[in-house]
Parts: C-alpha cells; structure tokens; sequence
C-alpha cells in the first residue's frame, strides 16, 4: 500500500472557548488511535519544541488519506503537508 508522511501544524485560534478547545483535542486524540489500531496510521512523532507532528500513513490511496486527513477534529486548525514516499535504491532493507 502506499506510504506518505503527512507533517501537521496546528495552530489553533486565539480566543476560543477552552472547554471546545479541549474537547476537540479530546477527540482528536480518539480519533487518531483508532485509525492507528488500524494500522493505517503506524507512526506518529511530535517535532520538538513545535505544535506539529510527522506521521506516517499507510493507506490505499490517495482518497482514503484525504478522507482521514478531512476527518481530524482539529483539521480546521491545521494545515497539512503530504509527501507521497517511494523505495528509496540506497535501501538496504528494500
Ligand atoms: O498534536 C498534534 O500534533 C495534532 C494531532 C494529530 C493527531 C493527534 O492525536 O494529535
């Protein structure tokens, strides 16, 4: 299946309700570990000193990432950038 790293940057709004703003990290977070158990989601690593992760994604295809990326909770928060990846030829694993 193909694989893509995704980083994601959140930024969330000044002046927000807190309670909405927890509980939307309340379901993020749900939301990402089910998709995990999954297996579609097997890695996921917090950028140091930012509020953004890399995550790797190992979907069918490009619909099915756009469907889950559409579906985070704090999606309307953040912005995404996708790197379609490929075998790299230096892989010694490959
Ligand atoms: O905290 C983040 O980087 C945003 C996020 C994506 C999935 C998740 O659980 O948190």
């Amino acid at each position: 299946m193909p694989l893509y790293a995704v980083r994601m940057d959140v930024a969330i709004p000044d002046g927000l309700d807190p309670q909405l703003v927890a509980d939307t990290i309340a379901r993020e977070k749900a939301y990402s570990q089910e998709i995990q158990r999954g297996g579609e989601w097997p890695h996921i690593w917090r950028c140091v000193g930012e509020y953004s992760n890399i995550s790797i994604f190992d979907v069918a295809d490009n619909e099915r990432l756009h469907e889950i990326l559409w579906g985070l909770p704090l999606f309307k928060w953040m912005t995404c950038e996708v790197t379609a990846l490929a075998t790299h030829p230096s892989d010694i694993n490959a």
